[in-house]
């Protein structure tokens, strides 16, 4: 490839891509590669929890460890993708080669989810399973491998596109970049738990996981075939030697070399790594210093992820205790997280478009950092928002026993009204078939209840701990049953429903979802647990059967009784009484909105500025290194988001959030100190001036190296990457 001169600036001009409206033409590979790429990867990740779940028949805990195995690890190997494209392969390679690797392993998760394989009984399932655990470990370590390998290069292969002097232009690729990103990742989590769903097999039908991952494992094949379309487009930047290898020569030499020379006696040196100097070239240690300054900057950062990460969980597990009704939509508690890419998509064109541009009209110089500052405070503002929001919903939830408490609930099974006498409670009248409203509380231990006329005295225990239902029966002197109600809100959302039955015969229960079995008279079912939505209960006694039907919210509990009346018919969905134990969720989802608003704009500011900052300030030898150095913070966030949440657990949901809020504002502040004391650099700049001097005679050569060393760490000479992309003196 040949390097053409630019005359007008008299720079470098990039490759050898056509321009259009001042954009070369080889990022639009480039995005469309990034586009494919993060679908591949977020559709993929979308169903692998379920995929542990259901297939690998793995539970819950091996199942989201694995899981976020798996994550930390994609944001791990950007470091080593990053090390082989800028000391030996160069971008363009790294990413072919990594993209076969990504390839392959998602061909073989597809692989090892297709059950007809080693299904040699015929019976729909596996017969070997250590086939497919094997087959989709495999896959997912080359996932790992090549998802992380190349995310590093292909944001700074982006870059590399671009001529000094386009800066405005780098700067929109990047947040077109972010953009491709989000739609990707929308997109296919919205298709490939379609794509699960769907039944599929040669033998038996199962739901289709090998076409949830064969759909991302095809978006991954068309983004390498993309990316090489575009190879005759491309700038691409030699790798210039093992660069990591002499980097941390130089910086052990630096060390070394300042111990040796520890006493008084020698003079001091600007920076501890110009202690080098006696052995490495200047350029280098100039290039180390800068990638030295920027990684230090980002010490703080990871505690953004850590709240940002928290979406997927903490945040999702909010929701699961909210109303997910959007008039005739139903939001899953899960869908809730699609709102962050679907933000990101609307709020990165208004970003770059409306708002800092108005900022700038303003006259404010809303610098990089300054941006990523905002952005941390918006989202330590979300979880303010979500500490409020959990405050409403504390509201709403039952009151359950504590361990020395016990709570008691009355069912009258019979025909005719009943009175009863509890301890500490005025009589209470329960009509026939009827629940009382409420739960009673009382003490753990032994208590007398009187009911009916003449009173049948009756010593119950009731256990600590637990809210239980006495179920009376028709006849009071008969025995009463005690059953033991569940005492927290059902899980995901769901509804956790049982049977009572109050008939002398035996009855089934069965919804297509979940079979109650046989229930014999006078007892009652296991809870089973049924998504919200409209549901019709078949009831069966002998040949006679009745449908039920009836409409469930989010994370409520019912009791059904079937009276000893019900007449077997069509008319019989009135004859079945429900008692309402744990009161739907009524919280609406909504109210997450504004959380997911002020977590995304701060992404916006912080993310995609971040991404953008790396490349813009790291040297040319080290740009995919410094990107893999900011994918680092991600990594880090989500590894403390796995050990310091789970320590920090609080026994309000609403003070965890606060104490994360609080967390982020303190690093935060810190933060700004630092980005105050940053100077932004044309690293092209500095580079340039020093190549430039080493080929002036020796004099003059060593005067003016002096003299760059000496601007490059004068705070005040700053290029500042503004709106007009004029050099401007700026600190934070
Ligand atoms: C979680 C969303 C689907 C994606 C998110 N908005 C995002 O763009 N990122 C989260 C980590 C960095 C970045 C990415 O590169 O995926």
């Amino acid at each position: 490839m040949t390097d053409k001169e630019d005359p007008k600036k008299g720079k470098e001009k990039r490759g050898t891509s056509k321009e259009v409206c001042g954009y070369p033409l080889s990022i639009f590979f480039i995005v469309v590669n990034e586009f494919c790429e993060r679908f591949s990867y977020y559709g993929m990740r979308a169903v692998l929890v379920l995929y542990f779940k259901y297939f690998l028949r793995w539970d819950d805990d091996l199942a989201t460890s694995i899981y976020h195995t798996f994550v930390a690890l994609c944001y791990l190997t950007p470091i080593l993708g990053a090390i082989v494209a800028d000391s030996w392969l160069g971008k363009f390679k790294t990413i072919i080669y990594l993209s076969i690797v990504y390839a392959i392993g998602q061909v073989a998760m597809a692989v090892s989810a297709i059950h007809d394989i080693t299904d040699t009984d015929r019976d729909g399932t596996p017969d070997n399973m250590t086939f497919h655990v094997v087959l989709s470990m495999v896959g997912l370590f080359l996932i790992a491998l090549g998802t992380g390998g190349i995310k590093p290069c292909v944001a700074a292969f982006g870059g590399d596109q671009f001529s000094d002097h386009q800066d405005r232009q780098r700067r929109t690729f990047f947040s077109v970049f972010y953009l491709c990103i989000n739609g990707g990742s929308l997109l296919s989590t919205i298709i490939t738990p379609i794509l699960r769903a769907q039944d599929c097999g040669i033998h038996s039908q199962q739901k289709c996981y090998s076409l949830a991952f064969g759909v991302p494992a095809a978006l991954m094949l068309v983004a390498l075939v993309v990316f090489i379309v575009g190879s005759g487009m491309y700038y691409k930047a030699e790798p210039q030697g093992n660069i990591m290898l002499d980097v941390c020569k130089c910086i052990g030499f630096a060390i070394k070399n300042r111990y040796r020379h520890r006493s008084n006696q020698y003079p001091k040196r600007q920076h501890w790594m110009d202690w080098a100097e006696e052995k490495y070239d200047k350029l280098l240690i100039a290039q180390i210093k800068m990638v030295l300054k920027v990684l230090f900057l980002y010490i703080p950062l990871p505690m953004f992820w850590t709240l940002f990460d928290q979406k997927g969980s903490r945040w999702t597990l909010q929701a699961t205790t909210m109303n997910g009704h959007f008039g005739s939509l139903v939001i899953q508690p899960d869908q809730m997280q699609t709102v962050n890419p679907i933000l990101i998509l609307t709020l990165v064109p208004i970003m770059d478009s409306v708002i800092y541009p108005l900022i700038n009209k303003c006259g404010l110089n809303f610098t990089p950092l300054k941006r990523m500052t905002v952005g941390m405070l918006l989202a330590a503002l979300a979880f303010v928002c979500a500490a409020l929001v959990q405050i409403e919903i504390d509201k709403t939830l039952p009151t359950f026993p504590s361990t020395s408490q016990s709570q008691l609930k009355l069912l009258n099974m019979g025909s005719e009204t009943v009175t009863v006498k509890m301890p500490g409670n005025d009589p209470l009248n329960l009509a026939a078939a009827q629940a009382s409203n409420e739960y009673f509380t009382f003490e753990a231990g032994q208590i007398d209840i009187s009911i009916g006329h003449p009173e049948v005295r009756n010593t119950i225990s009731l256990a600590k701990g637990q809210r239980q239902t006495l179920l009376i029966p028709s006849n009071i002197t008969e025995e009463w049953l005690m059953t033991d109600d569940i005492t927290s809100k059902p899980q995901e959302g769901n509804n956790a429903i049982r049977f009572v039955n109050g008939m002398n015969t035996t009855v089934n229960v069965s919804i297509p979802a979940a079979n109650f079995g046989l229930i014999e008279p006078f007892s009652y079912s296991n809870y089973s647990l049924i998504k919200n939505g409209k549901v019709t209960f078949t009831l069966w006694s002998g040949s006679q059967s009745c449908e039920y039907s009836t409409d469930f919210g989010f994370g409520s509990s019912y009791t059904f009784f079937i009276p000893s009346t019900l007449v077997f018919g069509p008319n019989c969905q009135e004859s079945i009484t429900a008692a309402e134990d744990i009161k739907p969720n009524s919280v609406h989802m909504a109210l997450q909105i504004p959380q997911y608003f002020f977590i995304t704009a701060g992404e916006v500011m912080f993310s995609v500025t971040g991404l953008e900052f790396s490349y813009s300030q790291a040297p040319s030898n080290m740009k995919a290194v410094l990107q893999a150095g900011w994918l680092f913070t991600v990594a880090i966030g989500n590894f403390i988001v796995l050990i310091v949440a789970e320590l920090a657990k609080l026994p309000k949901q609403w003070a965890e959030y606060v104490l994360f809020a609080s967390l982020l504002v303190a690093v935060c502040f810190i933060f700004s100190i630092m980005a105050y004391f940053y100077t932004y650099i044309d690293p092209a700049e500095i580079e340039a001036q020093f190549k430039k001097n080493v080929n002036e005679d020796d004099e003059d050569n060593k005067h003016k190296l002096q003299k760059t060393e000496v601007e490059m760490n004068k705070r005040d000479s700053i290029k500042c990457h503004d709106e007009d992309d004029k050099d401007k003196q700026t600190k934070m």
